[in-house]
């Protein structure tokens, strides 16, 4: 008898688009469908790995997420990927369907690539690719780069061959796309909205489905079942390195030009208690704009209280709340892990955020 291949959907989108609450939303909406999630992200500490096990559905225990923290899952393919995949289709009891969340910076190409390598192909297809979009940050202009600036710099410098690094994997990850959600809309009002229907309409020449949802909303129904077999499209979803290194390759140039995060950089800044988060959040915006901070994520101690604090940081959005009691577990502190560009000046950012702990 064939067996028939477990569907696997992969939802990507920059950071903190709202993947990790997507998910959480389906997780609570699967019906009866067992899920195994795969977890991938920028940074040491396993911030939504830690999130999701926190639902504590049925459908999905703890043992059925998987977290992938060596790095973006694009770059760790075959080291990281392939075995994990490997090792969940080896399982007794197989999953219905399985979730992997990529970081905010992967490209989703050589992720879906992987599905066909012989051992993974067989098993288990591609039921789509959800590309999560931060409405909100993309009408703030925040995936649209000074275009003059860009022509200027390209004037001066004939190495130049990309766009900034955001813009080009904003559109990487919506030319991967099967599904296109435009997330965050209780943000903006109507004319907004299409506004940023039209601007990521326009930076795909490919024609996928595109959903609006408000809190990371959208039904399981549409979210799984996709159908699409993205694996068999791959060459039709190229990213810009892909397509740069054939033009150089067709022109008899040949570059050593591999996709890596050079110019993204992370680290997990550890504090000691923090008795007024309010009072930290306030004095911790001017900073996130001044080293111009992309996300910022963790959990904080707060004397005196027996949960620990989540907090999510969006640009100058942060969004804090309690989730859970700390348990004898887990090591209490506060720990937060910091993205940003290459070029900041690492440690005055670390002297910054320190001083706004107070
Ligand atoms: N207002 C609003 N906030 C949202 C929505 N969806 C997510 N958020 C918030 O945005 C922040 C980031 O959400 P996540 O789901 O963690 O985003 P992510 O894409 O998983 O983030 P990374 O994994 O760090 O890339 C959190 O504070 C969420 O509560 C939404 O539709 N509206």
């Amino acid at each position: 008898m064939l067996q028939q291949k477990i569907p696997a959907t992969v939802i990507t989108g920059f950071l903190g688009a709202g993947k990790t609450t997507i998910i959480r939303n389906m997780l609570m909406n699967a019906g009866g469908k067992k899920i195994a999630l795969i977890i991938n992200e920028f940074g040491d500490l396993g911030v939504d790995g830690d999130v999701l096990k926190g639902c504590g559905t049925d459908n999905c225990t703890e043992d059925d997420i998987i977290e992938l923290t060596n790095g973006c899952i694009c770059c760790t393919v075959a080291d990281d990927f392939v075995p994990t995949m490997q090792k969940l289709l080896d399982r007794d009891v197989k999953p219905d369907h399985i979730v992997i969340e990529t970081s905010g910076l992967a490209l989703p190409q050589p992720l879906v690539a992987a599905f066909n390598w012989p051992d993974i192909r067989t098993r288990v297809t591609v039921d789509g690719v959800v590309t999560v979009v931060d409405s909100a940050a993309v009408a703030a202009g925040r995936f649209a780069d000074d275009h003059d600036a860009v022509a200027a710099q390209r004037a001066e410098d004939d190495n130049l061959d990309h766009e900034s690094p955001i813009e080009e994997l904003f559109e990487d990850q919506l030319t991967c796309a099967d599904l296109i959600v435009l997330n965050k809309t209780d943000l903006l009002d109507a004319e907004r909205i299409a506004a940023v229907r039209a601007e990521v309409t326009g930076r795909t020449s490919r024609k996928p489905s595109l959903i609006e949802a408000k809190n990371g909303e959208v039904p399981s129904i549409v979210l799984l079942g996709i159908g699409a077999s993205t694996e068999d499209d791959i060459d039709n979803r190229k990213s810009h390195h892909e397509l740069e290194h054939e033009a150089l390759h067709a022109s008899g140039e040949d570059h050593d030009h591999h996709h890596d995060h050079d110019e993204f950089e992370s680290f997990v800044l550890k504090l000691g208690e923090i008795k007024d988060p309010a009072d930290f959040i306030d004095r911790l915006k001017p900073v996130i704009e001044k080293h111009d901070i992309l996300r910022l994520k963790g959990f904080i101690d707060v004397p005196g209280k027996p949960m620990r604090l989540v907090i999510q940081a969006v640009g100058t959005r942060v969004e804090s709340y309690f989730d859970r009691p700390w348990t004898s577990g887990d090591k209490r502190e506060t720990r937060l892990v910091v993205i940003g560009l290459h070029e900041w000046d690492f440690a005055s950012v670390v002297e910054d955020v320190q001083a706004a702990a107070g």
